[in-house]
């Protein structure tokens, strides 16, 4: 792509370096599909990358397709795009797959997860919006029972039936800032009973208190927040796979159940795509797996030395610091 800085990662693997406005017009008409992470790319919690929202207007004006993929479980996709109007981002529903919805998918259409049996949830509103938006029951998250912290040493209050409902047949584990030892002990509970690894056997009508689904939203290890990074998902759950022994089906990038989810949706010529993204482990690493062209950002948590360390899996097609810079570019004549 003419003038442009090849990084050389000294894993061989190369990127360009984008940096002028003739090699950002270049990469804006080269690709019909744009995806985007939002945590780290669109925004930094609820504070807006600088030039974000004008580029993704000028990318609608020209006729691009947008879909927004964000691992972060806290929201369904409802209120996302409540956010996404909140900051003054054009988004409709079907263009936004959270790991919250696409868990809640994956446990309807890919698992057939029976209407009898719940699942027990570590994680907030954004995975029972969408569990309840596909008709499945659901304990803990942020139940009142659930968000309390128990006396010291005393399990008294876990002993009963009630406490450990055996009509749990899968565990959830996403984002959750309310995450409690209770939460950890019943999650724990129910993944390690007699039978629990025997998922085959979940079927409708089967009995309560045998096999129980182990399944992860995502398993970023920080969260790309002001002030952080601060611990993610991946690190909420790790106190689970450390206890049960037993490895989780992971949702989000970079894991397929994701791509599956959007593959399954959105009809698009994954040669003309290219995914945005601000994490190598996630975002890049997802696209390299889709077969989709990747640039990454500098404003979320991968850092340019990442990217030319000794030990990365992947690197991006392209590297820009910020979404934003794109803005210089004018409307395509
Ligand atoms: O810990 C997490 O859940 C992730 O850091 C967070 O969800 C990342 O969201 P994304 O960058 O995929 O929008
Ligand atoms: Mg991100």
């Amino acid at each position: 792509m003419g003038d442009c800085w090849d990084g050389k990662g000294r894993g061989g693997k190369t990127f360009e370096h984008l940096t002028t406005p003739h090699q950002y017009s270049s990469l804006l008409s080269s690709y019909d599909v744009w995806l985007f992470d939002c945590d780290g790319v669109l925004w930094s919690g609820d504070d807006l990358i600088p030039g974000a929202v004008s580029v993704l207007e000028k990318l609608r004006k020209w006729g691009k397709e947008i879909v927004f993929v964000t691992n972060n479980a806290s929201k369904s996709r409802g209120s996302y795009l409540k956010k996404f109007e909140k900051l003054g981002i054009k988004a409709e529903v079907d263009e936004i797959f959270s790991s919250s919805y696409a868990a809640a998918a994956y446990l309807k259409r890919v698992l057939n997860f029976p209407s009898d049996k719940k699942v027990y949830v570590i994680g907030m509103e954004g995975i029972e919006e969408e569990l309840d938006a596909e008709g499945i029951a659901h304990v803990g998250g942020t139940s009142p029972s659930d968000n309390v912290f128990l006396p010291t040493l005393d399990f008294s209050s876990l002993q009963s039936e009630e406490a450990l409902d055996p009509s749990v047949a899968a565990v959830v584990c996403g984002f959750d800032m309310h995450l409690s030892y209770i939460k950890l002990a019943k999650a724990h509970k129910h993944l390690t009973r007699p039978g629990a690894g025997d998922t085959d056997s979940i079927k409708e009508g089967s009995p309560s208190g045998g096999g129980c689904h182990f399944i992860l939203t995502n398993d970023d290890s920080t969260f790309p927040a002001k002030g952080g990074p601060w611990p993610g998902a991946g690190s909420l759950s790790a106190p689970l796979l450390f206890s049960t022994k037993r490895t989780p089906t992971i949702i989000g990038k970079p894991h397929q159940p994701m791509l599956d989810t959007i593959l399954a949706a959105k009809h698009f010529d994954r040669s003309k795509a290219i995914f945005v993204g601000d994490r190598l482990d996630t975002d890049i690493e997802f696209a390299v797996n889709g077969g989709i062209a990747r640039l990454m950002v500098l404003t979320g948590i991968s850092t340019r030395e990442e990217i030319e360390g000794e030990d990365k899996k992947v690197v991006p097609d392209f590297l820009i610091q910020s979404l934003g810079d794109l803005d210089v570019v004018e409307d395509e004549k």
